[in-house]
């Protein structure tokens, strides 16, 4: 298995396919489908009665494995089946299932196998109002392979008022739904089960939790890394993004700004001269321009010059908004851009990208500026020369003003460190949420920098 691809319905039908071509069929993918989800549904309804929605297709024929494998081990199961079953396996699933569905159940457990990965269309009112009153019946919900009513490959809904899960149980691979808004809201926890799935061509992964190194013995202030951030009209987004990366791995961080703030710790050097001649420093080894820069002339200027030189950059906030085709330069690969989704649609009219969903819009702006792309908010995809990675999901009390500068200064420190635009952009963001987590609720900006350190000692 390849635990971390993740497919989308098209692949997940090649890959099913290659595994027929190897000699399974269908009926033996569901009995282990079925039989997988059943071992989980199993020990989390521990003994209270189940009833399990089966729809049309092969998630439908799941369904009734699990009824089947559930009713074996002595559990009280129901079937609700509103479209009698259209394929062959699903057919052959049911008459071994072997029992009579009811109209109605209520319950403790219900399981969704109305639709998979084969939906096409909105569930009607019929089925969308069965599938509401069946989950809202019930204490404990978990979905087979998707929530029904959403698209797999955009996390999009389809319907209004689809149910919130307990639990969601992929069947032979990660989808795009799995891991992207709003769906991947809906899903409660998240488990993988193995159908023996190889690699596949997939573009698209999961992203993995960094190593991070320690200094060597022999490490020295600008050995370790030289950061530097660039001010503007709003020194305070300045100073987070500052006081992230100092917190980060950097050895030096230096904040260039003609304002001084009163926050502004002594262990980050504040220079006030020529821009020019901070850029011009052989030592320097990242810089970030972007929070709260503004967007007048000067900054523009700004932007144009620091885009001008070949230091490895971070361009956030302000940044991105005077970003445009015309000031890309000739080796774009040396910088990471980290828009929210605001600024991630001005990005892609800027450069002229007509895309749906955000995975597509972040592969083709990667595409379009040959820069890397990290399109944060409550998922966080990554993308990056044809290939992209969504990071599993972070506290939503990042929600915040402040926490983005505090990711462009994460960013920042680890590019300086010498990692890749790509690899500091996954380690901020692994760091940036392990900080969250570490912060607790209702952290401002500050708390959450406060707590880098310590998530970045998960990572060492
Ligand atoms: N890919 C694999 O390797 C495996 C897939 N399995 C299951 O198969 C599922 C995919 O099966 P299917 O392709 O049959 O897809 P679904 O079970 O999601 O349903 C598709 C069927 O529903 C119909 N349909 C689509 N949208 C509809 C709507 N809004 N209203 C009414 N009918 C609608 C389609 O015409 C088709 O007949 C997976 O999600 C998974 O649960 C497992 O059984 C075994 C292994
Ligand atoms: N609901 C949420 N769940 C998880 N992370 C979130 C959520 N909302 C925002 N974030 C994260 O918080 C940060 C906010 O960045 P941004 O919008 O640029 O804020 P600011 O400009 O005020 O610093 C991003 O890293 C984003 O991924
Ligand atoms: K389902």
């Amino acid at each position: 298995m390849a635990p971390n691809q993740i497919l989308t319905a098209a692949q997940m039908r090649s890959a099913e396919q290659r595994l027929i071509d190897g000699g399974e069929t269908v009926e033996s993918l569901m009995e282990r489908a079925g039989a997988g989800a059943a071992e989980w549904i199993w020990r989390l309804s521990g003994g209270r009665a189940v009833t399990v929605l089966c729809g049309p297709g092969n998630n439908g024929g799941d369904g009734y494995v699990i009824a089947r494998v559930l009713a074996a081990r002595g559990c009280d199961v129901q079937v609700v089946a509103p479209i009698a079953p259209v394929t062959d396996a699903a057919t052959t699933a049911r008459a071994r299932w072997n029992g009579t569905p009811v109209q109605r159940a209520s319950g403790e457990v219900f399981v969704d196998c109305l639709f998979g990965t084969g939906l096409a269309r909105p569930l009607s009112d019929d089925l969308a109002h069965s599938l509401s009153d069946l989950a809202l019946a019930h204490e404990t919900r978990v979905a087979v392979d998707l929530p029904s009513g959403v698209h797999s490959d955009t996390g999009a809904l389809l319907n209004d008022h689809l149910p919130d899960y307990d639990l969601t149980l992929a069947l032979g691979a990660w989808k795009c739904a799995h891991w992207l808004m709003p769906v991947s809201a809906k899903m409660g926890e998240r488990r993988l089960i193995d159908l023996g799935v190889g690699e596949g061509s997939s573009d698209l992964a999961l992203a993995q939790p960094p190593r991070l190194r320690g200094p060597a013995a022999d490490e020295h202030k600008y050995s370790r890394g030289l950061a530097l951030v660039i001010g503007g009209e709003m020194i305070g987004a300045a100073v987070l993004a500052a006081r992230a990366a100092q917190h980060s791995g950097a050895g030096y961080v230096k904040l260039l700004s003609e304002h001084s703030h009163p926050d502004l710790p002594a262990d980050v050097v504040h220079i006030d001269g020529d821009l020019e001649e901070a850029l011009a420093d052989e030592r320097l080894n990242a810089v970030l321009v972007g929070p709260g820069l503004g967007r007048g002339d000067l900054a523009r200027h700004v932007v144009a010059t620091v885009l001008g030189h070949d230091r490895p950059t971070v361009l956030d906030a302000d940044a991105l908004a005077i970003l445009s085709p015309e000031l890309v330069p000739s080796d774009p690969s040396r910088i990471l851009i980290t828009p929210h989704a605001g600024e991630l649609l001005t990005l892609c009219k800027a450069f002229g990208i007509v895309r749906e969903g955000k995975v597509e819009q972040a592969l083709a702006l990667a595409e379009a500026s040959g820069m890397t792309v990290l399109a944060k908010g409550p998922d966080n995809v990554l993308a990056a020369a044809g290939k992209a990675t969504i990071s599993p999901p972070a506290p939503q009390w990042l929600s915040t003003a402040g926490t983005g500068d505090a990711l462009a200064g994460i960013a920042t420190s680890r590019m300086a460190c010498g990692e890749t635009p790509s690899a500091a952009a996954l380690t901020a963001v692994t760091v940036h949420a392990e900080a969250a987590r570490l912060a607790g609720p209702m952290f401002s900006a500050s708390g959450l920098i406060a707590s880098i350190p310590e998530a970045c000692g998960s990572f060492l």
